[in-house]
């Protein structure tokens, strides 16, 4: 059994309009989505803007209310209220968010922006908190004068580090990182990411790793799964996703990671046209007549891509000829 299993989830937003204020449609954020999270793994889900990721992750997280679909964790359902109850859910599941300066309270100091979730789930006497709090900081590497500042008398990888500090206070066993170092740059998101590794390593936490970009993915995520407009078009492990993509949105993501090398940069380029010319082409074959991707079909035991069948071995023989 894995550690969260999410089956068929589906969240629509209602649209009204008119007089009435009827529900004349619906915003299809997440339509219908399954996979699962082992314990101790990174899982990473990925998308461009709006494509549904945030709100897969409020709804694991029990901040969004689901359409439908169920979301298993331990085997049970935690969108019942009560199941959530009985398996302490809101102890064992945390959240760090994209934007640390709106996600932290700026009124509150930093030892009791720690403290929150100790004060509401471990009752722990003041000294007791106290060091708790302390052992915190030293694990994100933030000095013990930390505790009296305000969040805006850091930067923003240092809030960062607040925000992973707050969300291992109480050992949780998942963490949804949404988007947690795209508002950080280069050197500073490495640091941040390698603390998430390192308290992984320490804790034993599975983290939901939602993200836009490619290359951070890479760096934190055994398995991978790909959103697009509210369907997942692709789910595999690291090498399934890099090295043998094959839906064509899974394959303009890759491309659109920058190139780093001089040398490779004209080959980069041509790739990426390459790719974008088989997109504006062949849309019918990616996804169905109206636009919405195909369900996903397995085509290997850790590799699914939403594809009618025939096309996926059809794509899947091409590449084996033109590589051979
Ligand atoms: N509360 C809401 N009411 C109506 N529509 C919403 C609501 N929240 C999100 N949406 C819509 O649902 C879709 C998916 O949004 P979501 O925030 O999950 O995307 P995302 O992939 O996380 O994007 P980003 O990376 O920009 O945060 C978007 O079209 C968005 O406008």
């Amino acid at each position: 059994m894995s550690l969260v299993e999410i089956k068929n989830l589906k969240v629509h937003y209602p649209i009204r309009s008119g007089f009435w204020n009827r529900i004349t449609d619906s915003v299809k954020a997440v339509d219908g989505i399954s996979f699962n999270i082992e314990a101790g793994e990174t899982y990473g889900l990925v998308g461009e803007s709006g494509s549904g990721k945030s709100t897969t992750g409020k709804s694991v997280v029990g901040l969004e209310k689901i359409t439908s679909g169920s979301i298993m964790y331990q085997g049970k359902d935690i969108t019942k209220k009560i199941n959530r109850k009985e398996l302490d859910y809101n102890h064992d599941v945390q959240m760090i968010f994209q934007d640390s300066l709106s996600s932290l309270n700026p009124r509150k100091r930093i030892e009791d922006i720690i403290a929150e979730p100790l004060r509401n789930f471990e009752h722990l006497s003041k000294d007791e908190e106290k060091l708790r709090v302390l052992q915190l900081l030293d694990i994100v590497g933030l000095d013990p004068d930390a505790l009296y500042k305000y969040p805006h008398q850091f930067s923003g990888g240092q809030r960062q580090r607040i925000g992973v500090a707050r969300a291992v206070a109480t050992n949780p066993k998942l963490i949804i990182a949404d988007e947690p170092v795209s508002a950080l740059d280069l050197s500073v998101q490495a640091q941040v990411l390698n603390f998430m590794k390192k308290i992984q390593r320490e804790f034993g936490i599975s983290y939901l790793f939602i993200s836009h970009d490619l290359g951070v993915v890479r760096h934190m995520c055994n398995n991978i799964a790909i959103m697009n407009r509210g369907r997942l078009v692709e789910i595999g492990t690291r090498d399934d996703i890099y090295n043998h993509p094959v839906h064509i949105y899974t394959k303009r993501l890759l491309a659109a990671i920058p190139e780093t090398s001089v040398n490779n940069r004209q080959q980069h380029r041509a790739n990426r046209l390459a790719v974008e010319e088989v997109y504006r082409e062949q849309q019918d074959k990616y996804y169905d007549k109206d636009g919405k991707a195909f369900p996903l079909v397995p085509i290997s035991p850790t590799h699914s891509v939403a594809l009618p069948k025939e096309v996926a071995n059809q794509i899947i023989k091409q590449e084996g000829e033109v590589k051979a």
